[in-house]
């Protein structure tokens, strides 16, 4: 179960409607997974007021959940997006409380956890994935105590001192903890929560570092143990990598580099229009290093792909006059007629076409402020079995925590990403065939199976008792540590 559905219902001019890819990475990962594994997917068909019923819509089994207008403005783009996303992303922008997106998220979660409740046969496996859900665990498990239920975060979650803000933290904290598993992208995210389950829900949690995929901490709610986990997410790298080499996407590539002027060096950003996603520091980066023609703007040219993503959120709206603004200068001084310095898209771009750019694309522009995993950055190296390219990647995603061979970078330092996107333009090719080499063989070896046998693995488990928990709630909180969240 997911705030969306895989698919996106379309109402066309003529009345008739159609399904459509729905955006992010969440749909990118958990799509495969469901098919190989034959489950139902309870969501929300991105539109408002579509009393669906349930429907097999390309082989998968989709539940659609209605939403009126009035609940997609105050507990989708509301308290999902101007409450939890910024707080969630280390309130890059300022998060919004408000009481009645509050109620609406509440309504909502019930809503999500009643259509689970009737679609769920006796004693079936659940697992409801992210921020937009968080009292799902608790509510389905009032309504069904037969189910085993898992919780995904696929966002980071919140050092203690930020989640504090939070009006309503104690009922976020006891909404997950009616899960027998909850898992997180890295090992700081569980750490935060299992302090906060101390100290808010007052239940006593195991003390020792969680690890990945492996030494999960644990959680005693009465008789029940609540498991806590870190579980990268990946992506299905192996079918990218076939997809990457067949001759049409490579054709295309070619073509995508010939339409392009035939650059010498080729950048690439793939993101959702999002103020988490860094957009905007690539490009202030270029833009200093073609002041200080340290990049040539006759052989250098950017493509940055944007998905548009939260329209009506205010926050969004600004940040996509900011970006054009600053594409607008870029190529108001750098460039030629006919050859633009910064080629910007703002639509939607299909999966054979984003392929073939990653194909195309000598350096990969990955620089989010904070962003809980970033699939692009996997989704460049499973691309590149030529081993050519180069990936500058921000410290801040969940990705980087794997991929130690890309060019690092903190986008807080602007003169760091500048010599980084420097090194990565003009690296030796035999390194960077080194480097891409070792990316590569992580990404194939952990792929979005490998995560979700992970996570479904341990949730099975979850039965067993725990370990002994003897520490009361609100003794010793000296071992909290806030690394890696
Ligand atoms: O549904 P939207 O509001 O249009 O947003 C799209 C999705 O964005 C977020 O994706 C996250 O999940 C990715 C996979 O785990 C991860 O790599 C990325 O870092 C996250 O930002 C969001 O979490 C999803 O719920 C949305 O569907
Ligand atoms: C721009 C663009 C992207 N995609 C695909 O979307 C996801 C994005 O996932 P990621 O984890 O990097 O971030 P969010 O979930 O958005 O926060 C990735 O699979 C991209 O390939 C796409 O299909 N079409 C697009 O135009």
């Amino acid at each position: 179960m997911a705030n969306r559905l895989p698919v996106d219902l379309e109402r066309l001019p003529d009345g008739t409607t159609k399904w459509k890819r729905s955006p992010g990475g969440l749909v990118t990962a958990l799509e495969p997974i469901l098919r190989r594994n034959k489950g139902a997917w309870v969501g929300w068909a991105g539109v408002a007021d579509a009393d669906l019923d349930p429907v097999v819509e390309d082989g998968l089994e989709l539940y659609p959940v209605p939403l009126s207008g009035a609940e997609i403005r105050d507990y989708y783009e509301g308290f999902s997006n101007a409450t939890l996303w910024p707080l969630y992303h280390d309130v890059i922008v300022k998060p919004e409380y408000n009481r009645d997106w509050w109620n609406a998220y509440v309504e909502v979660n019930r809503r999500f956890a009643e259509a689970t409740s009737k679609a769920a046969a006796h004693g079936a496996t659940v697992w409801i994935q992210d921020y937009q859900l968080q009292l799902v665990p608790k509510m389905l498990r009032m309504l069904r105590p037969d189910l085993t239920i898992g919780f995904f975060l696929h966002i980071p979650f919140p050092p203690v001192e930020l989640f504090m803000q939070m009006p309503w933290r104690t009922e976020i904290v006891e909404g997950l903890l009616g899960a027998d598993l909850i898992g997180f992208h890295l090992p700081g995210g569980a750490q935060n929560f299992l302090f906060l389950a101390r100290r808010l829900a007052g239940q006593p949690t195991s003390r020792g570092n969680v690890g990945v995929r492996s030494k999960l901490g644990v959680v005693q709610v009465g008789f029940r143990t609540v498991r806590v986990g870190a579980f990268p997410i990946s992506i299905d790298s192996g079918e990218l990598d076939e997809q990457s080499r067949s001759k049409s996407i490579r054709d295309r590539a070619r073509q995508i580099r010939k339409e392009l002027g035939n650059p010498k060096h080729i950048m690439l950003g793939v993101d959702r229009l999002d103020y988490t996603k860094g957009i905007d520091v690539r490009l202030a980066a270029l833009h200093e290093l073609l002041d200080e023609h340290r990049v040539d703007p006759a052989d250098t040219v950017m493509v940055q792909l944007a998905t548009p993503s939260r329209e009506r959120v205010d926050s969004y709206v600004q940040m996509r006059d900011d970006i054009e603004r600053k594409v607008s200068r870029i190529n108001g001084e750098y460039s030629e007629v006919g050859r633009p310095v910064v080629h910007y898209i703002h639509r939607p771009i299909p999966r054979e076409e984003l392929i073939a750019f990653f194909v195309a694309a000598d350096v990969m522009l990955v620089t989010p402020l904070r962003d809980g995993m970033n699939l692009v950055a996997k989704e460049y190296v499973a691309c590149r079995s030529d081993l050519g390219g180069a990936l500058l990647l921000s410290e801040f995603t969940g990705a980087a925590a794997e991929l130690r061979q890309a060019f690092l970078c903190n986008p807080h330092d602007l003169d760091g990403v500048k010599d980084a996107m420097e090194q990565a333009l003009n690296q030796p090719r035999e390194d960077g065939r080194r480097h891409m080499r070792a990316l590569r063989r992580q990404v194939l070896a952990h792929d979005v199976d490998r995560w979700a046998k992970a996570f479904l693995d341990a949730l099975s488990h979850s039965g067993a008792a725990g370990p002994a928990l003897i520490a009361p709630a609100e003794a010793d909180e000296a071992d909290y540590t806030a690394e890696d969240n």
